[in-house]
């Protein structure tokens, strides 16, 4: 079991190195125990007062496999975010130490996928598992960059980018991101497809330590709904579930970033420390206020962090003596996060509409019982819709003195269903009104696959040597086909945005309108 009931669970996850600093970090057998020793008056000492550091996590992931790393940090969040309970799993550190591999993997390597598309295929397995409930999935792909928030699901059909209009919302219920698509999902393919087109739109740029170094942060959130197939229950659960790869945070002078890139690290800094006052705050429990709004990062995370989730930190570390400075500060700020007291409580529901219908079955029922018990009484079998006016009102005020209590809730329920009921709903539902307008259109929003007329062929023979790897992989991991389909088709799109937007190489993709296209897509394709 990963996460604890009653605090944030933090995992270190180290990035393998030949230059293993075996003086300064030491990993304790107990698996959870990182030791720093750095010597007093060497240039690398931080504070002088000190030179001995031991760290207690919940963890000490070291030269472990993705999967386990899957297991240990997010399995059992996502397992309960089925429950209906929200879950976050968020990666720090500094940059280049592993963020975006922990947290996606290489996504043209089904054994390296990282946490969140094994938690898509972990979600769609069970969903598929328990078939006495009925589940409803939806996707979000948010960028921050710059402070500045970007939809990265935007350039997919239908999504309706409205960028520049996007803003965060708390409106009691929880925060939300008004303006940004959410994208009904039916299975691991298409929730795939969607991971993989918003990493495609990810902002990356080079330095000294990372040649792909993300420069937002970004949130990939998957709301749940779950209702039961057996019971005629109106009750019924929802959760959110946030995987959030945060920027990393840079030494200016470590990574030799100037202009753009330099920019966004004084960006990515800024908001990081913004985070770090946060969890400050959230860690000492005398504090009635918590800087959330701040920064753009803190208020999208701002019911994420503590509160009701199952949150789980993994912080990224080197484990290299030229940057053992940044991770003593990772190895802090983990620790700050540990403190952070989470209550987990599951978000259950009352859908009026069942709720009326129930309480109106019930009603009839027990007015057709007082019937018979009154006619019995008079010695004369009338049945209730039989009766007069007279004895009707009679029952009725029966009726009403029996539900003594009851009475002005069911009133008031059936006043909100006449009245209010759309507006209500809307307002106490999971998802942006916006998007259930649009899902109850069935027009603008489907399922976050690209169409076919959008796919253009790749040259041949990387097709084939695709196809030919692709069976290869399958014969010995059938668990991987929609991984390889979703791949296929961001590579295939790749291919087209290559060929069309070599002037944006900035976002890779950029938001290029895609003229229809009659190729013939690729077999593969069209075997799911
Ligand atoms: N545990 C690991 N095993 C193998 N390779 C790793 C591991 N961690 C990181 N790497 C490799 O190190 C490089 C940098 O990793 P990554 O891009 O995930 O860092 P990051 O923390 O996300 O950086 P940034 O903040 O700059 O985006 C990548 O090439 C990645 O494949």
């Amino acid at each position: 079991m990963s996460a604890r009931s009653n605090g944030v669970s933090v995992f270190v996850r180290t990035r393998p190195s030949v230059n293993f600093a075996q003086d300064l970090i030491e990993y304790l057998p107990d698996q959870k125990t990182i030791n720093i020793h750095m010597k007093k008056d060497t240039r690398n000492v931080v504070n002088n007062q000190q030179s001995d550091w031991a760290f207690k996590m919940d963890g000490v992931l070291h030269n472990v496999s993705q999967s386990h790393v899957y297991d240990m940090t997010a399995k059992n969040v996502v397992l309960r975010a089925l429950d209906g309970y929200n879950g976050t799993v968020m990666c720090y550190g500094q940059t280049g130490a592993g963020k975006t591999y922990t947290m996606t993997g290489a996504t043209e390597n089904y054994k390296q996928r990282g946490i969140i598309p094994r938690a898509l295929q972990q979600i769609f397995r069970e969903t598929e598992e328990r078939s006495e409930q009925a589940f409803t999935v939806w996707i979000s792909f948010l960028e921050i960059y710059n402070e500045t928030l970007f939809d990265l699901l935007s350039t997919l059909p239908d999504a309706d980018s409205r960028d520049s209009q996007m803003t965060i919302v708390d409106d009691g219920n929880g925060v939300r991101v008004k303006g940004l698509s959410v994208h009904l999902t039916n299975n691991e393919e298409e929730a795939l497809n969607l991971l993989f087109e918003g990493e495609t739109n990810r902002i990356i740029a080079s330095h000294a330590l990372n040649k792909n170094s993300s420069r937002s942060h970004c949130i990939l959130t998957v709301y749940i709904e779950s209702r039961s197939r057996t019971l005629s229950n109106a009750k019924y659960v929802t959760s959110k579930l946030n995987l959030v790869d945060l920027a990393g945070s840079e030494r200016l002078g470590k990574t030799g970033s100037e202009g753009q890139v330099l920019r966004e690290a004084m960006y990515i800094n800024k908001s990081l420390s913004f985070l770090e006052q946060a969890i400050i705050a959230l860690a000492d429990h005398r504090r009635d206020h918590i800087p959330f709004r701040q920064s753009k990062l803190t208020y999208a995370l701002k019911d994420s962090l503590g509160g009701n989730c199952n949150t789980v930190l993994v912080a990224n570390i080197y484990e290299e003596a030229a940057q053992i400075e940044e991770t003593l500060s990772t190895l802090r700020f983990a620790t700050r996060m540990k403190c952070v007291q989470t209550e987990p409580a599951v978000n259950e529901h009352i859908d009026p509409v069942l709720q009326v219908k129930k309480l109106e079955m019930e009603i009839r029922q027990l007015k057709n019982e007082l019937a018979i018990h009154d006619s019995l009484a008079n010695r004369s079998l009338v049945s209730y819709d039989a009766m007069s006016d007279t004895q009707i009102a009679d029952i009725n005020f029966q009726v009403h003195r029996y539900l003594e209590g009851t009475t002005d809730e069911i009133e008031c329920l059936l006043l909100v269903v006449s009245v209010e009921f759309e507006s209500w709903y809307n307002e106490s539902y999971l998802i942006p009104e916006e998007v259930q307008n649009a899902l109850r259109d069935r027009g603008s929003i489907r399922p976050g696959m690209m169409p076919l007329n959008r796919v253009l062929a790749l040259e041949e023979d990387e097709q084939e040597r695709f196809e030919r790897l692709h069976q290869e992989l399958l014969s010995s991991s059938p668990g991987s086909i929609s991984f390889y389909n979703a791949h296929m088709r961001t590579q295939q799109r790749k291919h087209y945005f290559r060929a069309m937007s070599q002037a944006q190489p900035q976002r890779k993709t950029a938001r290029v309108i895609i003229p229809q296209v009659k190729n013939k897509p690729p077999s593969i394709l069209l075997s799911s």
